[in-house]
């Protein structure tokens, strides 16, 4: 047994882990970190970038079908197989990177399983380590279905290793996952059916918006199936069947659980520490310790902070660093935090949605409509969009934007900083934008 002491012990290795581990380092700390798989973790190994491979490849496919007849002529096809190869390509190398990365800054990786046993104390198979904090960055994992055949059912690692595109293809869970994979696959030619419990999906997304991209997903081919719960998987013949809570069933050939995902909490499966959890995760305050041991910090999936985003998960690891070496100061602010499905189009949302401007009591107006009629819809066969902006009244600020079009996961950014920075329309309107564009459109939202 081999016993050793590190100031701060990182458990997992993704991109909350990667920020954490890099500012204490430069703070002076002796830093390890901990992962039990391939160094690197989802969002860069499984995740946000694998999967924009796939998506840059259907936003192809896409905008030659939308000017199909409109000065296009063959429209293009996906060869499954060779993205695959591209986007394998990408992630060759990046365990191996990521591990020498952290031996070259002078932080200390080590491969294994970790266990907490108390407040300073980790097991990491044969190992000891003892440390004056600990930083749980565990990650998410896919939720487990439990339905009779649920094994039969893939999950979103599945569908980004896929060698070959399956001809029909069932989601479960009306989330991000389904719907930027249904869209995915419904590009590349499979005929795509998503499952989903409850009559409206993505519902953290503005409702409105979200009628618009159902509309999009109906003209892709994707059947939504609203208000079905799945309750078996069985095999039939060379496939799958799925049936649903309604009797409803589906013959399909590939199954895709993607009805949330959880926090690993496996970690504290042998603490002697009764560290607090609630299904969201390890239960923490504003500066991401835990409440009652204050030794322990939760950063990224695994932390109970409402999100499962990368870039959340990004800041709670820089900020964690500042609150270890200095003392809780850099508490985790959520104020602006832009999100957005890589559906085709994209939907993407920032500040407040109207729901929560009216819960707030804030006097605000409304500018939304459909951009399909502009140059910038027209050009491109734009035939489903919609956009909403929340603005309020007297200091004329931008208090939420919500977007579904070509690029709005990019065109968010330039509300996000609106947001963030108290802006104006008048502030907005004042920059002189490249145009025309899809940033410079924004004018047209809040006039
Ligand atoms: C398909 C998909 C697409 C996504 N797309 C986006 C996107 O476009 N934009 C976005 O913002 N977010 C996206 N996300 C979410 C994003 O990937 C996560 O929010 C982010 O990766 C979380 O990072 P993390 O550091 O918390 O954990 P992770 O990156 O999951 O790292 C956790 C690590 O901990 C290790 N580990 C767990 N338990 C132990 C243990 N006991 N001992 C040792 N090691 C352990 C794991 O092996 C893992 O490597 C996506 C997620 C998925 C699944
Ligand atoms: N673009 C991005 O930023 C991005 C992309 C992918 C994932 N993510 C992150 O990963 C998280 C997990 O993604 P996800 O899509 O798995 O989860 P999700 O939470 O977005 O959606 C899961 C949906 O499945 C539904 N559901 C649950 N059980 C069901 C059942 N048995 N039958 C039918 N429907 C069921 C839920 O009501 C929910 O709406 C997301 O919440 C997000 O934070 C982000």
């Amino acid at each position: 047994m081999n016993t050793l002491t590190f100031d701060t012990v990182i458990i997992g290795s993704g991109t909350s882990a990667y920020y954490a581990a890099r500012g204490l380092q430069a703070g002076g700390q002796r830093v390890a970190v901990v992962d039990q798989q391939a160094f690197g973790g989802t969002c860069a190994l499984r995740g946000c970038q694998p999967k924009k491979y796939l998506v840059a490849n259907a936003e192809a496919i896409a905008a030659a079908r939308h000017l199909s007849g409109k000065g296009i002529t063959h429209a293009p096809q996906t060869d499954w197989p060779a993205l695959q190869a591209l986007k394998n390509e990408f992630l060759e190398g990046i365990p191996e990177s990521s591990f020498n990365g952290y031996r070259q800054a002078g932080i200390t990786p080590i491969r294994g399983r970790a266990q907490l046993l108390d407040e300073h104390t980790l097991q990491v198979e044969d190992s000891t380590l003892i440390a004056d904090h600990i930083i749980i960055a565990t990650g998410s994992s896919p939720r487990r279905l439990d339905i009779d055949g649920a094994a039969l059912a893939g999950t979103s690692d599945t569908f980004l290793d896929l060698p070959s595109l399956p001809p029909r293809i069932a989601f479960i869970g009306g989330g991000y996952i389904s719907f930027e994979f249904a869209h995915v696959a419904a590009q590349a030619g499979s005929e795509v059916t998503i499952v989903h419990r409850s009559a409206r999906p993505l519902s953290s997304f503005d409702p409105e918006a979200v009628t618009t991209l159902l509309h999009a997903t109906a003209a892709a081919g994707i059947t939504f199936w609203p208000e079905q719960t799945a309750t078996s998987i069985e095999r039939s013949g060379n496939g799958l069947l799925l049936t649903t809570n309604s009797g409803a069933s589906i013959e399909v050939d590939c199954v895709i659980n993607a009805s949330g995902r959880s926090p690993n909490l496996g970690v504290l499966d042998r603490a002697s520490a009764a560290i607090k959890t609630s299904p969201r995760g390890i239960v923490v305050n504003r500066y991401l310790q835990s409440p009652s041991h204050p030794s322990i910090y939760a950063i990224g999936d695994v932390a109970d902070t409402g999100y499962q985003l990368a870039t959340v998960a990004d800041r709670a690891g820089m900020l964690v660093a500042e609150n270890i070496l200095y003392g809780n100061r850099s508490p985790l602010e959520l104020d602006t935090v832009a999100s957005a499905v890589f559906t085709i189009p994209n939907l993407a949302r920032v500040g407040l949605s109207e729901e929560e401007a009216q819960r707030q009591g804030l006097d605000f107006r409304v500018h939304k409509g459909s951009t399909k009629n502009w140059p910038s819809s027209q050009r491109i066969g734009e035939a489903h969009s919609f956009f909403k902006v929340l603005i309020e009244n007297g200091s004329n600020r931008i208090l939420g934007a919500h977007l579904l079009r070509h690029q709005a996961a990019e065109v968010i950014n330039l509300f996000a900083l609106a947001i963030k920075k108290k802006l104006t329309v008048g502030d907005l309107k004042s920059v002189l934008w490249a145009y025309p564009t899809y940033g410079s459109d924004l004018n047209n939202m809040i006039a």
